[in-house]
């Protein structure tokens, strides 16, 4: 039988939720079954043993040997965040229905699921649809022709499956973002190797260049670059050449060029933040949802897909709405709002109705008050706080909001904060979710507390992947 840290070959026979390909090995006691994560039905792959129990076991995918009969070789560069890059549209929307809708038969006890799911909304479009890209720079290389380590390199793309040290050069367009941009990626790697500056070692963590962070606006077809280095040689590094080079380059295709210098070497989840200059253009780009217009900067929270997040606001909308119903004199909770796009939406469809939107982090709540404004919306209030606390400190809400909109983190919402929401007696809850199962533990408390499970859409904001949005209507 397998042991934890074990390499295997298997077969892939089906897909759970989550990206989670199946396969089995029999032996006298039966079958027992391995979930290899971002696996694809029909492929034969390496992976390494990394939880064993009873009757299963967890894998990470280290190679795919043989692609799965369904899978056409695209011609972008295969990332590790895009593992369906191959497997045609259509045959991966197919399994994201069937896999999700099981989750809310499963976890949520949802037995009519097929009567209430609604529709499956595909993203607009396939390929090139992201508005954010991070790219890291690493001397230690992986190469993806001969999966060598290579030492003492100067490697800019993304992290090789399952790594954390080593970056696999993106040498053309990984089909996930803007194409002009990436397949000018490799000239721009070894124009900066010219520099002599070295590249960040992360176990070592020294070097230069760090991460380049691009942001895209689609409204204005325009990119924002981040250059994040850190302060190690700084006297030897040309900012103006490098914007000399962007701009001969890309000419006004870059609305601005930022650099960052960040020598913090824990918080990799901060990379773009750091001391931070200028070199050209505007720090933000403007992009348009839905007729309104929203200033996003380097550190700005956007749908990553605005074209399907058009898609995934109507629906949601539609739901608040269904039944022509009236919001007139009426008050709507958007919680967890982020930079209130709901909101302002909401205000396009109703008259004379009260909005409070909440979100804890103060920076989405400044830049959604900036965006009404600019947007000219009144009756939309925004509060920076956790919904929990938010609710507690305002008992006077209860029994007086008519709708509430949820779009909680992956994690979904904390079980007293939910009680909370449950506790303000709305009569409609439209439910938002980036992560069907957490919705799915949460649906299950709120059929127990007396809301019927109406309407469930999906909607594919991440083609390539196995994420998924939900959106489920409430009543009670
Ligand atoms: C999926 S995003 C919401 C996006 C937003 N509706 C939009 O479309 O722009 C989830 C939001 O929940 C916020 N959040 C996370 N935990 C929270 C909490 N305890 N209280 C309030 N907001 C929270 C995050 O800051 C994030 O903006």
């Amino acid at each position: 039988m397998v042991k934890r840290g074990e390499t295997i070959e298997l077969t892939i026979e089906n897909l759970a939720f989550g990206g989670q390909g199946i396969a089995r090995i029999h032996d006298d006691n039966g079958a027992f079954i391995l979930f290899v994560q971002n696996s694809f039905p029909g492929q034969k792959v390496l992976a390494r043993v990394t939880k064993k129990r009873k009757k299963h076991a967890e894998c990470s995918l280290l190679k795919v040997l043989e692609r799965s009969p369904q899978e056409i070789i695209s011609e972008y560069q295969e990332i590790s965040g895009a593992p369906y890059i191959h497997v045609p549209p259509t045959i991966q929307e197919e399994q994201k229905e069937k896999v999700t809708l099981e989750v809310y038969r499963r976890l949520a006890n949802l037995q009519n699921i097929d009567e209430i799911f609604d529709e499956f909304i595909p993203s607009p479009d396939h390929y090139h649809y992201r508005n954010k890209m991070e790219y890291s720079f690493s001397s230690i290389e992986h190469d993806i022709h001969t999966d060598e380590e290579i030492d003492d390199a100067f490697a800019l793309g993304f992290k090789h499956r399952g790594t954390w040290w080593k970056v696999e050069s993106l040498n053309k367009a990984s089909g996930l973002f803007d194409e002009q941009w990436e397949n000018f990626l490799k000239e721009f790697r070894e124009f900066l190797f010219k520099t002599g500056l070295p590249a960040w070692h992360p176990p070592r963590k020294d070097g230069f260049f760090r991460h380049i962070v691009v942001r895209k606006s689609f409204h204005e077809d325009k990119l924002l670059i981040n250059l994040v280095t850190s302060s190690e040689g700084i006297e030897n590094f040309d900012l103006h050449s490098v914007a000399e080079f962007l701009k001969e380059k890309m000419g006004d295709r870059i609305a601005g060029f930022q650099h960052t210098i960040n020598n913090n070497v824990a918080d990799r989840a901060k990379i773009e933040n750091g001391d931070c200059v200028l070199a050209f253009g505007k720090d933000h780009v403007i992009e348009e949802l839905n007729g309104l217009f929203f200033e996003i900067s380097m550190e700005s929270f956007f749908q990553t897909n605005p074209k399907s997040a058009e898609r995934l606001y109507n629906k949601a909308l539609d739901y608040v709405f269904e039944g022509n119903r009236s919001l007139k004199g009426k008050v709507v909770m958007d919680l967890f709002c982020g930079t209130g796009t709901i909101g302002q939406l909401l205000t396009q469809r109703t008259e004379d109705t009260k909005i409070i939107g909440v979100d804890i982090v103060a920076e989405a709540i400044s830049d959604a008050k900036r965006n009404a404004k600019r947007n000219n919306i009144s009756g939309v209030e925004f509060y920076a706080a956790d919904v929990g606390k938010f609710l507690k400190a305002y008992p006077d809400y209860e029994g007086k909001i008519d709708t509430i909109v949820l779009d909680p983190p992956r994690a979904g919402i904390a079980p007293k904060t939910l009680l909370k929401v449950i506790q303000l007696g709305a009569e409609r809850i439209v439910y938002i979710s980036c992560n069907p199962s957490t919705q799915a533990r949460d649906i299950k408390t709120l059929e127990e507390y007396g809301y019927k499970t109406k309407k469930i859409s999906l909607v594919d904001q991440f083609p390539h992947t196995s994420h998924i949005e939900a959106i489920g209507l409430f009543e009670r």
